[in-house]
């Protein structure tokens, strides 16, 4: 599904949040929206959740604009936000319609996507951190969204875990080509998965640039290439100092 922003604001108690933001995503589009805290990038992602509806401008949503929360959104929060009373695969078909068998077999082949096969009589207080967030993937996913908004997903996690649950993603995103959101302040991350990454800065937060990648999600961790985009980023953010006084 395709996602536009149009002229997007948001004040909260006369205060602007964000201000005029204009982008879109194609189907199947990884944008990573990137910048310094508090210029804005949970804001957004919750008015296009449709679970902020107190914003100026329009959202639509494979063309058509709303303000409702769409049911083929799917979000994924920095903390897993597991029922803690609920097993592993309670807390998967939790809120599902539809024949309770489908809906339990169903959230048993993606906690296997995930990776966690054997895991779905556990309660999240025995999982480690990247098995609960690997919960949340499965949740989400297990309605299939065509759009997936991720509010940095990995930022709580070991950087191996990061890592592997990356690589996660990208597998799901391979079999679901769903339109992804990525909010996060990992910029090697945006490299890495990224279509395009959309910059903002100031508060109230204003897009700055949009970079795209054009060997998106072929740049190996590490190569120098990635490097090349991270500096393009860290010089647009201000925050390569080094560069300016030599
Ligand atoms: N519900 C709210 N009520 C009042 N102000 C809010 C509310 N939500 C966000 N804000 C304000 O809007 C601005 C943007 O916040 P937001 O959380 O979207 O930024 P962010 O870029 O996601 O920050 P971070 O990277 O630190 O998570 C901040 O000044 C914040 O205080």
């Amino acid at each position: 599904m395709s996602l536009e922003l149009r002229d997007v604001s948001r004040t909260f108690d006369g205060k602007t949040a964000v201000n005029n933001i204009n982008f879109s995503a194609n189907p199947g589009e990884i944008i990573g929206l990137l910048g310094t805290s508090g210029c804005g990038k949970s804001t957004l992602l919750r008015a296009i959740s449709g679970l902020d509806r107190g914003y100026d401008g329009e959202i639509a949503i494979n063309g058509t604009t709303t303000k409702a929360v769409h049911e083929k959104v799917g979000f994924i929060f920095q903390e897993p936000r597991l029922f803690p009373w609920l097993t592993v695969l309670e807390n998967v078909t939790f809120g599902l319609k539809g024949d309770k068998q489908d809906m339990t077999a169903r959230a048993i082949e993606y906690l296997e996507s995930v990776g966690l096969k054997g895991s779905e009589k556990l309660y999240p207080k025995q999982l480690s951190g990247g098995m609960a967030q690997r919960v949340a993937i499965a949740r989400a996913l297990v309605t299939s969204p065509e759009i997936l908004l991720l509010d940095e997903p990995f930022s709580a996690l070991d950087a191996f875990t990061k890592m592997q649950l990356q690589d996660l993603l990208l597998d799901v995103w391979k079999t679901h080509q769903s339109t992804i959101v990525l909010v996060t302040h990992d910029i090697d991350e945006t490299t890495y998965l990224c279509d395009r990454i959309i910059i903002l800065r100031g508060q109230p937060g204003e897009i700055d640039k949009e970079i795209e990648i054009s060997e998106a999600r072929n740049l190996e961790r590490g190569s120098e290439k990635a490097a090349f985009y991270k500096k393009e980023i860290l010089d647009s953010l201000d925050l390569n100092k080094q560069s300016s006084r030599i």
